[in-house]
């Protein structure tokens, strides 16, 4: 049976990321970046595609797992009726070349362990040459070369196109395999001493972790959703993936199944947020740098996401060997959502960059210029339909929340004028904008016979973003306009308490077949959005309910089914941790340090 999403665990080097689940077996990994092609790719396909196992003889799930305390370093244990064993999975910050790290440990009596390596390069679809240097084994196929260690050696054979091993471990016996990638036409890289590189490994994680200021309720799971979050930063570039992974579907068998291994500018710029509040300058700093690299030109030109360096082009195409999750195809890699115009981007990068300079980050001489670029752009843009955040693939729209994230610039742009003397802008025809547009959604955006703003001018519809409209100022919390949205949009979104992103169902706004699960974000917007009306006692319990979907290692992916009581959708999503982080400040946000 093919493992849950909520099965698995995440482990990285911050420039690439492997799923590991109960079973032991890796079934995801990139090589040497995120949106690399897989060389495990068993996630969206079958054995045949690439994993590596190693559990016990015969055994099922291990029987507990956990990442050691504030580490993204993950130990699995197994209780065998001939002993105790634990596997610890790991990958060491970078340093030539990604090395993925595999400890097995012995704990109580005398356990036989079987492993087997099927690497499969190009998501899923070439079988390498393994040849056998010395003790270690050598995978070549193209523009790929894999190394695999094993100390002490651990003898290894070929059969059906894998690496099979069986080795035991007694009480206190520890065996360490070490997988390593360098491009085909390089010399193997030097080798890293894997011990020291556990060490290292979990001193890095918890000296980061112990910087998060925050002090409130589930800091636990706050913490865990910050090392998730830095997990999924390029280190190199300060990019930040939406997930790690492509086409794991919204629901199971369908055909919503999108690749999220780019750099978002609204997912980044709320993460960017995340990090901030709780204390992170450091990493919201090199994403802003890359964020004024990546933007840099023509601001017609700007893109609603890019690649992890910038890179401007991810055309959309199938993979159509792999049989998908649980059967959901197309396997996508690439994703066209980038051409599309959704306009409250550029409200969105305009707070971040005021929210970093009033963070204190330090100014870059072109930050301002390039705002003053996007505030042009948007004057003469913001009337025009879009795409909307959830980047729909049907008709343009007069989305609510695009055009409030147009009010959103207008007013970061003015603030920013009125209160640095040093800046030059057009103030008159900015803050006319800003108005127009206040005016315009309220009157076009809202439906007074049922008090609530919509999700595009003129419709019947709602869309779960409109609870946003408190969060950036656009009304205050408690305004009868904004507690009449939350009630509407809870009322007609909502399925067991969860909120839908908008309905699916005879809905003219998105144009492909089959529904979707619980969309988790907005169920974290709904939290805030109780908080800001006074609703603290429902804002609290939803948080707390919230908190409890994550998975036994405090994962989330982006969807929830709550009739399944299962996770859907990429994982683990950045968007749903940095809701766990917003809700946890927006609730607690007193009880943070320093
Ligand atoms: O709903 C169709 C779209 O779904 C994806 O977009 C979603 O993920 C993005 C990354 O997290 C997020 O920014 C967006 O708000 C979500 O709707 C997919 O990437 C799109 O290609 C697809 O059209």
């Amino acid at each position: 049976m093919h493992p849950r999403i909520e099965d698995y665990a995440l482990i990285g080097d911050e420039q690439t990321a492997a799923l590991v689940g109960r079973d032991g077996s890796v079934d995801w990994l990139c090589l040497p970046r995120f949106d690399s092609p897989a060389c495990f790719a068993r996630l969206v396909g079958d054995e045949g595609n690439g994993h590596w196992t190693i559990a016990p003889e015969g055994a099922g799930p291990c029987t507990r797992r956990a990442y050691r305390h504030d580490t993204l370093v993950l130990d699995s244990e197994w209780d065998t009726p001939d002993g105790s064993v634990r596997l610890t999975d790991f990958m060491p910050q970078r340093d030539r070349a990604p090395d993925l790290v595999r400890v097995v440990e012995g704990l109580e009596g005398r356990v036989t362990l079987r492993g087997l390596l099927r690497l499969r390069f190009d998501y899923g679809s070439i079988v390498p040459w393994v040849r056998r240097t010395d003790s270690d084994r050598l995978a070549i196929a193209g523009p790929d070369a894999v190394w695999l260690r094993s100390h002490p050696s651990v003898h290894t054979w070929g059969q059906d196109f894998a690496t099979h091993s069986e080795f035991t471990v007694g009480r206190g016996e520890k065996v360490v395999f070490v997988l390593t990638w360098h491009p085909s036409h390089h010399p193997r890289p030097p080798l890293i001493d894997p011990f020291e590189a556990l060490e290292n490994t979990v001193d890095d994680w918890r000296a980061w972790a112990a910087r998060c200021r925050y002090r409130g309720p589930h800091r636990d799971a706050v913490v865990r959703s910050l090392i998730t979050l830095k997990a999924l930063t390029h280190e190199p570039t300060g990019g930040i993936v939406a997930a790690p992974t492509t086409s794991l579907p919204e629901v199971l068998g369908g055909v919503r199944n999108w690749d999220y291994r780019y750099s978002w500018l609204r997912d980044s710029t709320l993460t960017l947020e995340a990090l901030l509040k709780a204390g992170y300058h450091e990493e919201a700093e090199a994403w802003r740098d890359w964020l004024l690299r990546a933007v840099a030109g023509d601001p017609a030109d700007l893109q609603i996401m890019y690649g992890l360096s910038g890179e401007r082009r991810m055309h959309e195409y199938e993979l159509p060997w792999l049989t998908g999750f649980e059967g959901s195809v197309p396997v996508r890699v690439g994703n066209d959502a980038v051409r599309q115009l959704q306009l409250d981007v550029y409200g969105e990068v305009i707070d971040s960059l005021s929210l970093a300079r009033s963070a204190g980050l330090p100014v870059r001489p072109h930050m301002w210029r390039v705002q003053c670029a996007l505030m042009e752009f948007l004057r003469t843009t913001w009337r025009e339909p879009d795409a909307g955040l959830w980047e729909v693939r049907g008709k343009r729209r007069h989305f609510v929340y695009s055009k409030v994230m147009a009010w959103v610039a207008a007013d970061r742009a003015v603030s920013a004028l009125e209160s640095d003397p040093g800046l030059e802008g057009d103030l008159e025809g900015w803050r006319a904008m800003r108005d127009e547009v206040h005016e315009e959604v309220c009157a076009r955006g809202f439906d007074p016979e049922r008090n609530t703003f919509t999700q595009y001018y003129g419709s019947r519809a709602l869309d779960a973003s409109l609870l946003l409209l408190p969060r950036v100022g656009f009304l205050p919390g408690d305004d009868p306009r904004i507690v009449g949205t939350i009630d509407a949009v809870r009322a007609e979104l909502a399925v067991d308490g969860l909120l839908r992103r908008y309905s699916t169902e005879n809905s003219d706004v998105d144009p492909l077949p089959g529904g979707e699960g619980a969309f988790i974000v907005c169920s974290f917007w709904l939290a805030q959005a109780l908080h800001r009306a006074g609703r603290t006692e429902e804002a609290g319990e939803l948080f707390d309910r919230l908190v409890g979907l994550c998975n036994d290692v405090g994962l989330l992916s982006e969807e929830y089914d709550p009739a399944a009581g299962r996770q859907l959708g990429n994982f683990p999503q950045a968007f749903s941790h940095l809701g766990l982080v917003g809700t946890a400040l927006a609730l607690h946000g007193d009880r943070t340090a320093g």
